[in-house]
Formats: structure tokens, C-alpha cells, sequence
């Protein structure tokens, strides 16, 4: 743990909702496993949610604008009730619409919204699982950045740019907007 992580003033009392959205490939997953490392050794209940995993338990979630939707909606509802228990929840989806995003945020008392920064480009070099390739195939449609819509944040907590970051820039960065937004309640 560096230095800085040590210095959260966050005691854990209250719950709060990090809301990861970005691209695939931006680096929502990395920063969520990163948070959780720093989060779970000072608090009592934190929590992940991640896209991939819920959907791998609820395969038949499509990618429509309907079927986004339902799942935020869904996932954003869980979030809102762990987070009235004083969990601590880190959330990771695409998310891609702002309309849902902030009905999401709307769901939650404390909401934190990141926005996992990096160009299309530079997810499509990363392909971290090898979907631009299959996406550039023709073997997937509907993908957010190349032929379906990813609504940019307009006005979110944080913003961490993963081109110009390391991960532990990112985390560092998310880490410090945590501990304002607790003391300036
Ligand atoms: N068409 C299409 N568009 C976007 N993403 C796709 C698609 N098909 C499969 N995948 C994989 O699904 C993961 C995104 O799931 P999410 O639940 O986060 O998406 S969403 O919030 O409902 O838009 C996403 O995971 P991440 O790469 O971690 O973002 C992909 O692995
Ligand atoms: N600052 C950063 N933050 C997060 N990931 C980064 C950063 N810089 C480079 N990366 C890399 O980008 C990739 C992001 O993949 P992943 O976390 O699975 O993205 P997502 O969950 O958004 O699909 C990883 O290979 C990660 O190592």
C-alpha cells in the first residue's frame, strides 16, 4: 500500500457507489480489481460488480438498448440496496447511456461516476479479449465505440485518462476523489 492510500479518511460508516463506465478495453476491470485490493483491507464491506460476471450468470442479456438498459437498471438496483447496508460497492459496466446512468445515480445516496478514459484506438490495440478482432470479422455486431453508441460523461466525479495513466495513477486519482466526497459530507 503506498503512502497515499494509507491517508483515506474514510472510516467505512456509510455506504457509496463507485460507478465505472467506459469503453471495453478502457480499464474498468483492472481499476475495479485495484480498488478492491486498496478498499477491502481498510473497510469492513466492499463489494465488486462487474459486467462480465453478471452477465456470465444471466447469459441471455443481450445488448440492445433495451436489454442494457434493463441490466443497469437491474445492477444499479442491487448496488443502491448494498449500499443502504454501508457496503462500499465498485461497480464496472459499459453503461453507455447517460439517460440510464443517471437514473442509476438517482437510485444511489452516495454516487461516485469515473469515467474510464481511453479512445477507441487505443481499446481496439489493447484488445484485452480479442473482440475488436471478432467485432473487424463481422462475428459481432451491436459493439459500444464501433457500431453502437458509448454516451461520454458529461459532467462525472472523476475522470481517469488510461492513456496518459498507469493503473496506479488511476486508482490513485479515484482514491483521492473517495476520501473528498466523504469529507465534504
Ligand atoms: N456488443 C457488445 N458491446 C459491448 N460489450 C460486449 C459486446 N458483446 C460482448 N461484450 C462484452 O460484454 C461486456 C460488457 O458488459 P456490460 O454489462 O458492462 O455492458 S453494458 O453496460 O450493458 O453495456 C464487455 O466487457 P468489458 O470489455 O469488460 O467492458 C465485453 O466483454
Ligand atoms: N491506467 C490504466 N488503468 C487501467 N487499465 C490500464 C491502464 N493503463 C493500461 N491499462 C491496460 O488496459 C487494459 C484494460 O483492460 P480491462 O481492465 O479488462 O478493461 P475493461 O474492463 O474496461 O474492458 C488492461 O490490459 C490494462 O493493463
Amino acid at each position: 500500500m503506498t503512502k497515499t492510500d494509507s491517508e483515506h479518511s474514510r472510516n467505512g460508516d456509510t455506504g457509496l457507489v463507485i460507478w465505472l463506465t467506459g469503453l471495453s478495453g478502457s480499464g474498468k476491470s483492472t481499476l475495479a480489481d485495484r480498488l478492491y485490493e486498496v478498499l477491502n483491507k481498510k473497510l469492513p464491506r466492499v463489494e465488486k460488480l462487474d459486467g462480465d460476471v453478471i452477465r456470465s450468470y444471466f447469459p441471455s442479456t443481450g445488448f440492445t438498448k433495451a436489454a442494457r438498459d434493463e441490466h443497469i437498471k437491474r445492477v444499479g438496483f442491487i448496488a443502491s440496496l448494498l449500499e443502504k447496508h454501508g457496503v462500499t460497492v465498485i461497480a464496472s459496466f459499459i453503461s453507455p447511456y447517460s439517460d440510464t446512468r443517471k437514473l442509476v445515480r438517482n437510485m444511489c445516496g452516495n454516487f461516485l461516476e469515473v469515467h474510464v478514459k481511453a479512445s477507441i484506438e487505443e481499446c481496439e490495440r489493447r484488445d484485452v479479449k480479442g473482440l475488436y478482432k471478432k467485432v473487424r470479422a463481422g462475428e459481432i455486431t451491436n459493439f459500444t465505440g464501433i457500431d453502437d453508441p458509448y454516451e461520454e460523461p458529461v459532467n462525472p466525479e472523476v475522470v481517469v485518462d488510461t492513456e496518459k495513466l498507469t493503473v496506479e495513477e488511476a486508482a490513485e486519482k479515484i482514491l483521492q476523489a473517495i476520501s473528498l466526497s466523504c469529507e465534504a459530507k
